[in-house]
């Protein structure tokens, strides 16, 4: 257990986008956001993506594991080594793999092998005991959204949207004392979010992603598909619910030209944000929207054309969108150092509320 409460951490969290590693520093007792500290981000090489990626699907004693694990583990390794001061690093690892039916999940990279390089505390293997008590392993940013929710002393109901590779929602209720409570939160995966977008771009055009949504805009959705689509069991099953990266998106719109395609995965994204809010207990008067998406504006018109909410990047209420996952695993970290929980009902569906996570010492 953690002697002092407030602490310096530093969050690591590698996204199922692909693209790199965020690491961002917080000020945290694991309940009230202090401050927040530097951060940095390491990309991934295009050598080291095309690793990830041909990953994708593996399980922990897969052969062909090994190097990527040590992979992750070095680029985690050389953004840690940028920040001084740390006293608890909450490490994510690369999600590989997600089964939440199977009660399994695979974050790829020791928070052991990290602890030793860095000389510090590390808290990771943040989703198994989430997912063998039977919830979802995922989303967990939800107790750190509810955190955010009181720094920014809001009033009145709020939700955070994370668009990455994965859509995530969070409604958060701030009348409540706690992230735990009954009626606090409500979070699930809305569906594919850019991971379809970036793949399609990465096939067609040898490049990671349609940047600022210019293809996108220039296409004509193909609506049909997109109906066809959102009309699949996943949008109406009442949460919580979480995904894989793993998707046939792109397949189904592998007739479509570029610009339709990408137009056509927009939609997608954007329709399954609309059909999650069929699950909220009420429209929040604010979406706030961090991720890599934002920088879309396609993806964000397509959204906000969609929800009866203001639609907002973090930005405009004076968060940092690219790095709120990173500081949301120093906040977690912090949590389970202190034994709080990370998960609840309303966010994973586990049946009461469980910590997750382990702490490895140097
Ligand atoms: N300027 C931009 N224009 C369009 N898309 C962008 C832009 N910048 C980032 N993105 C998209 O944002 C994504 C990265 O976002 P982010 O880092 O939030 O995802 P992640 O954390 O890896 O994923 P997840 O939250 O699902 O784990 C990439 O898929 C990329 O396509
Ligand atoms: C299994 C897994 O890694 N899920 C990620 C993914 O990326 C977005 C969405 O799907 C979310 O469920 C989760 O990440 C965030 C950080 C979370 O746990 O809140």
């Amino acid at each position: 257990m953690l002697k002092q409460q407030v602490t310096r951490a530093l969050g690591l969290m590698s996204g199922t986008s692909l693209d790199g590693v965020d690491a961002a520093m917080l000020d945290t007792d694991g309940e009230t956001i202090i401050g927040f500290g530097p951060h940095a981000f390491r990309p991934y090489t295009p050598e080291e993506r095309a690793a990830l990626f041909a990953a994708q699907g593996l399980w922990q004693n897969d052969p062909g594991v090994e190097p990527v694990a040590e992979l992750i583990e070095t680029a985690h390794a050389a953004v840690m080594a940028r920040f001084s001061g740390v006293e608890l690093v909450g490490f994510h690892g690369q999600t590989l793999a997600h089964d939440p039916a199977g009660r399994r999940t695979h974050q790829a990279g020791s928070g052991a092998v990290l602890a030793m390089v860095a000389g510090l505390p590390v808290v990771w293997d943040f989703r198994s005991s989430d997912i063998q008590l039977g919830g979802q392993g995922a989303p967990l940013a939800p107790f750190y959204h509810f955190a955010l929710a009181k720094y920014l002393k809001a009033k009145e109901p709020l939700a955070f949207l994370n668009l990455g590779g994965v859509g995530n929602l969070t409604y958060v209720n701030p009348s409540h004392d706690r992230p735990e409570s009954s009626g606090a939160l409500l979070a699930f995966d809305t569906g594919p979010a850019n991971a379809p977008m970036d793949d399609l771009c990465q096939m067609r055009l040898g490049q990671p992603r349609d940047t600022g949504g210019i293809l996108a805009a220039k296409g004509t959705a193909d609506d049909a598909l997109v109906a066809g689509y959102l009309a699949e069991s996943y949008f109406r099953r009442v949460p919580p619910k979480s995904l894989d990266r793993a998707t046939n998106l792109v397949d189904r719109v592998a007739h479509l030209d570029t610009s339709d395609a990408l137009a056509t995965l927009a939609a997608c994204a954007a329709g399954a944000v609309a059909a999650g809010f069929e699950h909220l207990p009420e429209p929040p008067a604010r979406l706030l929207v961090c991720g890599g998406g934002r920088h879309n504006p396609e993806l964000m018109r397509r959204i906000a054309g969609l929800v009866p909410s203001d639609v907002l990047p973090v930005e405009d209420v004076g968060l940092n969108g690219d790095m709120l996952e990173a500081q949301a695993f120093a906040h977690l970290a912090v949590r389970v150092a202190r034994g709080l929980p990370t998960s609840c009902p309303g966010t994973t569906g586990v049946a009461a509320a469980v910590g997750g996570g382990q702490i490895s010492h140097p």
